[in-house]
């Protein structure tokens, strides 16, 4: 058999710096713990775009069935925002999620000891704070039909539709509940069945699932505006969180600063598994390309580099590697180094992004 294969898409914007760290991650594991990938990259988002004029070439797509696994970078941008939306930089990574069936994306929000006290929250409400959100990914209204800008009694009318079948209900609900189980065994999942019938739908699948197959699990359902004050207000009551994509986008987000930073968050996008029995899947950071920072070397690379961890524990069946990158970037925050999105404005220089990459490649050699 040969070296798991994986595909860079570093994307637009910050996503190629951060990305650089990860290479040289990559490398490192290759060197000093034999773990070699046949590494192969290409273009997406706005780079895409600018080479091919579409955001997602079908050779790209291709390759992205084929890997072992994907680890994305950012995409999206200023210089994208007029163009239609069938060639956004964004619509290629939807495309990709889609076609790939990646249905459940993780995104574990965990605060760190070290940023415990630079949380935009009081320190005792998330320290040891360690929760999973679990959002579904290729339906809902980022991809419910009808939609598009249509002209409508003489005026335009934008419209997206929020769809949900069952069998896309049941089966995210089952990566929530087997993850729970592997977890705090809670599973909180959020909708807004007061006001639409979606969340109606959503919240008896949850349910059925729950009582067919997972009664062991503690489950709770949440509207999910009171879920988002809940996040703010006492996150730790949560452990596995469930909601439908649109909802997961905002509270992931919200749920990236009770860690710190949106630069801290990591992401696996999983669906069903390959034939060798791992998941089909693609690892990203949370936090977009950030235009504001962009070719500044200011970005934060820790959240794609935890993206990189999730790849190593769930597609390469290296959980103890991954616990040892973890713990490099654990031990790098311990020791005070911080991108500035880490600090507040008052307080000593941050490091550059490559410098963040220096200081977790040298707490890996420590780690030896
Ligand atoms: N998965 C993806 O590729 C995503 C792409 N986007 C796209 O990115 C573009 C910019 O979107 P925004 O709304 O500005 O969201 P964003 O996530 O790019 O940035 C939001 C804020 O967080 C900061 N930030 C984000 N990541 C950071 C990091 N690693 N280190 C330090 N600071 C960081 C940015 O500087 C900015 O102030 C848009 O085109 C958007 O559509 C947005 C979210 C996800
Ligand atoms: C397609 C992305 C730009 C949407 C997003 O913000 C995300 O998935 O986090
Ligand atoms: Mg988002």
């Amino acid at each position: 058999m040969g070296n798991p294969s994986l595909l860079i898409l570093p994307g637009d914007g910050i996503g190629q710096e951060v990305m650089n760290e990860v290479r040289r991650i990559i490398d490192w594991y290759g060197e000093k713990r034999g773990l070699k990938f046949e590494v192969s990259e290409d273009l997406v988002g706005g780079a895409a775009y600018d080479a091919h004029g579409t955001p997602l070439h079908d050779d790209t797509m291709a390759k992205a069935q084929e890997v072992d696994a994907v680890l994305l970078g950012a995409v999206g941008g200023p210089a994208y925002d007029d163009l239609d939306f069938s060639v956004k930089p964004e619509r290629g990574l939807l495309r990709l999620r889609k076609e790939m069936d990646l249905f459940a994306n993780l995104r574990p929000a965990q605060c760190f000891d070290a940023l415990a006290d630079f949380s935009s929250l009081k320190t005792d409400i998330v320290s040891g704070l360690d929760i999973m959100i679990v959002r579904e990914l290729t339906s809902g209204s980022y991809f419910g039909e009808p939609r598009g800008i249509f002209e409508e009694n003489g005026e335009r009318v934008g419209i997206n539709t929020q769809r949900y079948t069952e069998s896309e209900v049941d089966r995210v609900a089952r990566s929530a509940f087997e993850l729970a189980k592997r977890r705090g065994n809670k599973v909180c999942s959020m909708e807004k069945a007061n006001v639409m019938e979606s969340g109606i739908l959503w919240r008896e699948v949850v349910q059925k699932v729950h009582d067919e197959d997972y009664p062991e699990v503690e489950l709770s359902h949440m509207y999910a505006d009171n879920g988002a004050m809940q996040l703010v207000r006492a996150p730790k009551q949560f452990d596995v969180i469930l909601t439908d994509n649109l909802f997961g986008d905002l509270l992931s987000d919200c749920a990236a600063m009770l860690t710190g930073s949106l630069g801290m968050l990591p992401s696996a996008s999983l669906g069903a598994p390959m034939e060798n029995g791992r998941p089909k899947a693609l690892y990203e950071p949370v936090h977009g390309s950030a235009p504001d920072i962009a070719g500044q070397g200011k970005a934060n690379p820790c959240a794609c580099i935890l993206s990189f961890a999730m790849a190593l524990r769930y597609s390469f069946d290296q959980g103890a590697e991954a616990d040892r990158l973890e713990a490099a970037v654990e031990k790098v925050l311990a020791d005070g180094v911080r991108t500035g999105d880490l600090m507040q404005a008052s307080d000593a220089q941050p490091v550059s992004t490559s410098q963040m990459g220096d200081a977790v490649l040298a707490a890996l050699d420590a780690s030896l």
